[in-house]
Formats: structure tokens, C-alpha cells, sequence
């Protein structure tokens, strides 16, 4: 079932959603930042973190654990790997839907070398065995390992050299405190200003050697929702634009015309989201509607409307969660170029007079 849904998610691969091809994920990691120097934006996490990690090798130790906090593609994962090379340490990778077991959990943690930066994306997705495990790991760098089944079970301690855990979640709500309070940091990601896109995309547009205008990445910069992510894969849209149907130089033309092909629009919303708010004006009145309701207008699965579509139109003031479900805001209708309805007779509250 978990398959089923991660995999409805990466299928709905438009520009702005989903997981990339293998092609795309080679080109998104040679656009990733070496260091912090090279990270764009961020400031108060790039400067705490800087901190932890110089008071670290200056000590000689393992550096304390770190949680990274934020939304898909705003670079915690860019940020663990900067972890581990401004410690001089190696990356041991996984991540939380990965360890189903306890037994997977102690392999990893076993396998452990002093000073190692092991890296879980999705923490909050870890089992609950596994997590109990992980609270011992991270305070006194040792495990219990459960060996045999019932009242004969023993629970063998292991030593584990010590490490640094760093773990990244898009949903620090959803971590035990337990957990949370066992990171010695934690950095929360915020999205990104337009100058700070625009500068993304002009060095990833230098990496990937594409000539641009300054206004050629500003217009893709305004259309990337906030996240290096999209507006690297945006870049890579218009490159291909220019190159194909143009002198290979990215202008402002350019960009429009390559976006509005891939049906990015002037505010950065794509084909699914524009449905979404059109089924909801045009079908249901503005709302409320609930989710499930709204997923089958637009023919896709719940989740991939509640986690791909709706943070960014919630994020964006077009969308509102009501407890009797979702609602157009005035700034949907007014995108979709459409009139907002005068509010029917019976939702008037009783009591108001009309002025
Ligand atoms: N501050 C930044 N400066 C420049 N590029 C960035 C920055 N943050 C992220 N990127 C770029 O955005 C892409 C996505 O970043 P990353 O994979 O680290 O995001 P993430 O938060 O781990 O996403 P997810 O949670 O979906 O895995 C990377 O290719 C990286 O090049």
C-alpha cells in the first residue's frame, strides 16, 4: 500500500512534483552545493550550523546530532552531505520507510565507524521499534539487540562507536519528542526569496553551461515556487526550449514561452494545481469540498492532492483547510479570471442585517 502511494506521488512527475529520472537526479546532484560557503540563502541555519560543526572538530568528536526541518527540495539533503564533507566524515545514507525492523536499524548502527555521519531521510517515517532503538543509539551509543522471541528473549547490548545522526523530515510535527529532544540541533529550512532563486538558477545555469539573461532567470526564479529544486528543473525545461527552438540563450521570451509549454504559469502553479482550484470554483461553488471529493474531480489519488497540490495553494492563499473541507479564497477565483459568487442566502449568519 506504502508502495502504491509513493509510487502514485513519483508518477505524477510534472515540472513542479514528483521524483526526477536517473538522468535528472545525476544532473540535480552536480548542482548541489560542496559546501556552506557555496549554499544560497538559509543564513540562520548556514551560520548555526557552521558553528556546531567548527566547535565540533575543534573538540575532535562526533558532532551532535542534527535535525533538518522543511519542505521537499529546499536542500536538506544537499545540507547533509556538506555535514559530513566540512567534518571530513563519511555519509552513510537511508532513510526512515527503509528501516521497516529494529534489526535493519542495528545493522546500519553496527556498521558504524567513529566519527561516521549517518544520514535518515524521512525520519519521521522510521518504524516505532526502530525509533525506540534510535533514541538509545543517539545518548549513550549502544543498542540492545533482542535476540530469540517471548519470555526467553534477551536483549544483548551492543556497542556503537560514536556518530552523528542527521535526520531530515518534512514533518518535524509528526516526531516523537522523545526523538526530537535528542538533537542537539535542529535547522528549520525556509523557502526561498525570488533574489535568492534567481541566484540558484544563474549558478546552476554557470554548472550546466547555459548562457543566460538576467531576466531570463528571474523569470524562471518567479515561477519556482520557493525551492531550488523546481527552478533547477525549470532551467533545465527552458535550456532544453532554447536550444531546440531558439540561439540556446535563456531570456525573459524564452523562459515564458518554454514555461507556458510545460504549463508552468506566471505564478508557478502547474496543470494539477490549476485543476484543482478549477474543480473547486467551477464545480463546487468555491466549497467546502471535501478532499477526497476533489481528488476524484481531477482524477488523481488523495494524497497526491493533499501532499503535491494543496501546500503550495495553501502556501500561496488560494486555498483554505476548513474543518468542513476545502475552500476557494478570493485570490483562486481571481487567478482562475473568474468573478467570486455572492455568498448564497443560507450561508448568511443569522442575526446579520443586510446594510
Ligand atoms: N541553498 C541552496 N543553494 C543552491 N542550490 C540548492 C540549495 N538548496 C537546494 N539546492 C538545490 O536543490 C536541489 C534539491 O536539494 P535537496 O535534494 O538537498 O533537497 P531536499 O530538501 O533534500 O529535498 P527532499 O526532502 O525532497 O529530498 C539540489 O540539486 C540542490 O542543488
Amino acid at each position: 500500500m506504502e508502495l502504491l502511494r509513493q509510487r502514485s506521488l513519483e508518477q505524477r512527475s510534472a515540472l513542479t512534483g514528483g521524483e526526477a529520472d536517473a538522468d535528472e537526479r545525476a544532473v540535480e546532484a552536480a548542482l548541489r552545493p560542496r559546501s556552506l560557503d557555496e549554499v544560497i540563502g538559509q543564513e540562520r541555519v548556514r551560520e548555526q550550523l557552521s558553528l556546531v560543526l567548527q566547535a565540533a572538530r575543534s573538540r575532535g568528536r562526533a558532532a551532535d546530532h542534527v535535525l533538518l526541518s522543511g519542505p521537499p527540495g529546499l536542500g536538506k539533503t544537499t545540507l547533509a552531505m556538506i555535514i559530513a564533507a566540512e567534518l571530513s566524515a563519511p555519509l552513510r545514507l537511508t532513510s526512515g520507510p527503509a528501516i521497516t525492523h529494529a534489526g535493519d536499524l542495528a545493522a546500519i548502527l553496527s556498521g558504524l565507524n567513529e566519527g561516521d555521519v549517518l544520514f535518515v531521510d524521512e525520519i519521521h517515517r522510521m518504524s516505532r521499534p526502530a525509533e525506540e532503538m534510535l533514541y538509545l543509539a543517539m545518548e549513550d551509543f549502544r543498542v540492545d539487540v533482542v535476540i530469540g522471541k517471548g519470555p526467553g528473549a534477551t536483549a544483548i547490548p551492543l556497542e556503537i562507536p560514536p556518530f552523528t545522526l542527521v535526520g531530515a523530515t518534512t514533518r518535524a510535527g509528526l516526531l516523537p519528542g522523545p526523538l526530537r529532544d535528542r538533537f542537539g540541533f535542529t535547522g528549520h529550512l525556509e523557502f526561498y526569496g525570488a533574489d535568492e532563486l534567481d541566484e540558484i538558477v544563474r549558478r546552476s545555469a554557470g554548472l550546466l553551461e547555459v548562457e543566460t539573461l538576467p531576466d531570463g532567470t528571474a523569470e524562471i526564479a518567479s515561477r519556482s515556487r520557493g525551492t531550488p529544486r523546481i527552478a533547477n528543473r525549470l532551467l533545465r525545461r527552458v535550456r532544453d526550449y532554447a536550444q531546440v527552438r531558439a540561439d540556446g540563450v535563456v531570456t525573459r521570451d524564452i523562459a515564458r514561452r518554454a514555461l507556458d509549454l510545460f504549463e508552468v504559469d506566471e505564478s508557478g502553479l502547474d496543470r494539477l494545481d490549476r485543476a484543482v482550484l478549477d474543480a473547486l470554483c467551477s464545480r463546487f461553488g468555491g466549497g467546502p469540498v471535501g478532499l477526497s471529493t476533489l481528488a476524484v474531480a481531477v482524477g488523481e489519488e488523495r494524497e497526491t492532492v493533499e501532499e503535491v497540490a494543496e501546500p503550495f495553494l495553501v502556501r500561496n492563499g488560494m486555498l483554505a483547510r476548513t474543518p468542513r473541507g476545502r475552500v476557494a479564497t478570493a485570490a483562486a477565483w481571481a487567478h482562475l479570471g473568474l468573478d467570486v459568487p455572492a455568498p448564497a442566502q443560507s450561508d448568511r449568519q443569522p442575526g446579520l442585517f443586510d446594510g
